[in-house]
């Protein structure tokens, strides 16, 4: 699903506009309505005392449609214009006089703390205040209300953003955005959703269709675009009845060290789970009888030395290399990890301690194949790329990065988001369970088992993402966030390419009207 700036959207509600031919304001009604629907479905004309803070833009004309609709349906309804500015929109004014004819109760102009409501926790808040058009600092009496809503403890909605976020620029004053439950968010969600930074402000959310020009959300290209089932789908290679295992590649797993084989027979399993036909692993000698013991279905080539690698030296041709799992920093480690830059021609996944030689070597950068995968951690990403700011100078300068050396850098995470130059993909599965042990190996080998079967870097990227992820949730259902292993997440990997196919079970509620 694409992820549109705020100037897409915009520009894509201009067009709309003009190729529907729509009066002014539809685009508002249809906004207000939806969410009204959304309340309407849950509440079913419940009482409860519900709340809407409407700013005196465009997101605060949403607010006035929705308490218009509500009012109708004999909702307990307050509406209080939280007057944050002179400049009211045209749609807003057209809103507010709408609501004018359906009650004798005008809204409450908010200007000051003393003119804040009391309300219970069990009440609902509707927070209108801010869409995506927020553009300077609050003022510190909005921060109050903002803080106001909190104490309280009611369920609060926000319609299309939480408000206090901009939608391309990091928080200034982190009290000063509203903590929502849920967000209904307009066409698309929004990058903020997803970032580490802002993520925590809308507990859930959920899209609503406005209806906007579909040729203009097909057409324009967007810098972020979430990844979930139905983007993956059309890159899953189905096999063929007569395939055998030479068909589907030969994966390498270069890597371990004393005390560190079991990340390296983590992630061979993987590479195997993700639906290789061969994986080998090259361990140094320690790591011989744990992985043929372990991994029966693994062949192991060792090195020379007993405890760490020093000499990668194999006869076969791998169709794909994942390096640097458990492999350690060894000054012969690096001579050899150079080496094979130079001299390896197939894709490649580097990880864990192999993208650490890189940031200790940032010489080794010009060497690195291009296309080749980067799986970074955020701590392993600060050693590549420098520190940050903020989320967006982060993502930024992964780009810049990934433009540079030419290669795809996956930065790991809640939301992981894999980096293309200047494009950027979201994986929306996985879960805090996944914070464990050996995670990463897993995830390494699985994009290692993907290139074996000739998906392309990219692809490789984006569906290991998403099966690791996937694998990882159905896990936790039988494991819950404590207990789950990264073992685990590979047992559930067959299930999350099943998975892949399941129809969702259809809710079984009418639609209210
Ligand atoms: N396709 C869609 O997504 C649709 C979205 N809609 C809604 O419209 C808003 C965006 O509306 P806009 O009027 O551009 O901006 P806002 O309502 O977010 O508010 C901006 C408003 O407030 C002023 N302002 C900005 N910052 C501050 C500040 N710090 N302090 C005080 N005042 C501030 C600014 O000058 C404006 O006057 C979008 O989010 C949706 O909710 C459409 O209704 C339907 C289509
Ligand atoms: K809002």
């Amino acid at each position: 699903m694409k992820i549109f700036s705020k100037e897409q959207i915009y520009q894509g509600d201009k067009i709309t506009e003009e190729r529907q031919e729509l009066p002014a304001s539809e685009l508002m009604e249809r906004a207000g309505l939806q969410i009204f629907n959304w309340m309407h479905m849950r509440m079913q004309g419940a009482q409860v005392p519900v709340h809407i803070f409407c700013g005196i833009g465009n997101n605060g004309g949403d607010g006035l449609v929705l308490a218009r609709h509500l009012i109708t349906h004999g909702y307990n309804v307050e509406v209080y214009v939280v007057n944050c500015g002179n400049s009211r929109s045209d749609d807003f004014l057209t809103a507010y006089d709408k609501v004018k004819e359906v009650t004798k109760k005008w809204p409450k102009l908010l200007k000051c703390e003393n003119d804040f409501p009391t309300f219970h926790k069990d009440d609902i808040i509707v927070d209108a205040v801010f869409g995506i058009g927020l553009n300077r600092k609050i003022d510190d009496w909005i921060k109050a209300l903002f803080k106001h809503f909190k104490a309280s403890g009611a369920f609060t909605l926000s319609v299309d953003i939480p408000s206090g976020l901009y939608t391309d620029a990091p928080i200034e004053d982190r009290e000063g955005v509203v903590r929502a439950n849920y967000t209904l968010s307009f066409q698309a969600p929004k990058a903020i959703f997803f970032l580490p930074e802002t993520a925590e402000y809308t507990a859930q959310w959920e899209v609503i269709d406005v209806g906007i020009d579909r040729e203009f959300l097909m057409q324009t290209e967007t810098e972020f675009e979430l990844i979930s089932k139905n983007e993956v789908i059309p890159i899953y290679k189905p096999r063929e009845r007569f395939s055998h295992k030479g068909l589907f590649g030969h994966g390498l797993i270069i890597g371990g060290s004393y005390g560190k084989i079991g990340a390296v027979q983590l992630a061979s399993r993987s590479v195997l789970s993700a639906g290789a036909g061969l994986v080998t692993a090259y361990v140094p000698k320690c790591g011989y009888l744990p992985i043929q013991t372990s991994l029966p279905e693994a062949m192991v080539i060792t090195d020379e030395d007993e405890y760490s690698i020093t000499s990668i030296k194999f006869d076969l041709e791998p169709t794909a290399i994942g390096i640097g799992i458990g492999m350690g920093k060894a000054a012969e480690s690096f001579k050899v990890f150079k080496t094979l830059l130079t001299s390896t021609k197939v894709p490649m996944v580097i990880d864990a301690d192999a993208l650490n030689m890189i940031s200790e070597n940032k010489e080794l950068l010009e060497l690195v194949p291009e296309n080749s995968i980067l799986t970074p951690h955020p701590k392993e990403l600060e050693r590549l790329i420098g520190n940050w700011t903020d989320d967006f100078d982060k993502l930024k300068k992964t780009s810049e990065f990934s433009l540079k050396h030419k290669v795809i850098v996956i930065i790991k995470g809640a939301n992981t988001i894999t980096v293309l130059g200047e494009k950027k993909f979201i994986n929306v599965t996985g879960n805090p369970g996944m914070s464990t042990g050996g995670s990463g190996d897993v995830l390494t080998g699985i994009i290692t088992g993907l290139l074996c079967q000739s998906y392309s870097p990219v692809e490789a990227s984006l569906f290991g993402v998403y099966l690791h992820g996937r694998a990882g949730d159905m896990a936790l259902e039988e494991y819950g966030y404590q207990s789950l292993l990264a073992s685990n997440i590979i047992d559930y990997m067959g299930d999350a390419y099943i998975d892949l196919f399941k129809q969702p079970e259809q809710p079984q509620v009418e639609e209210a009207e």
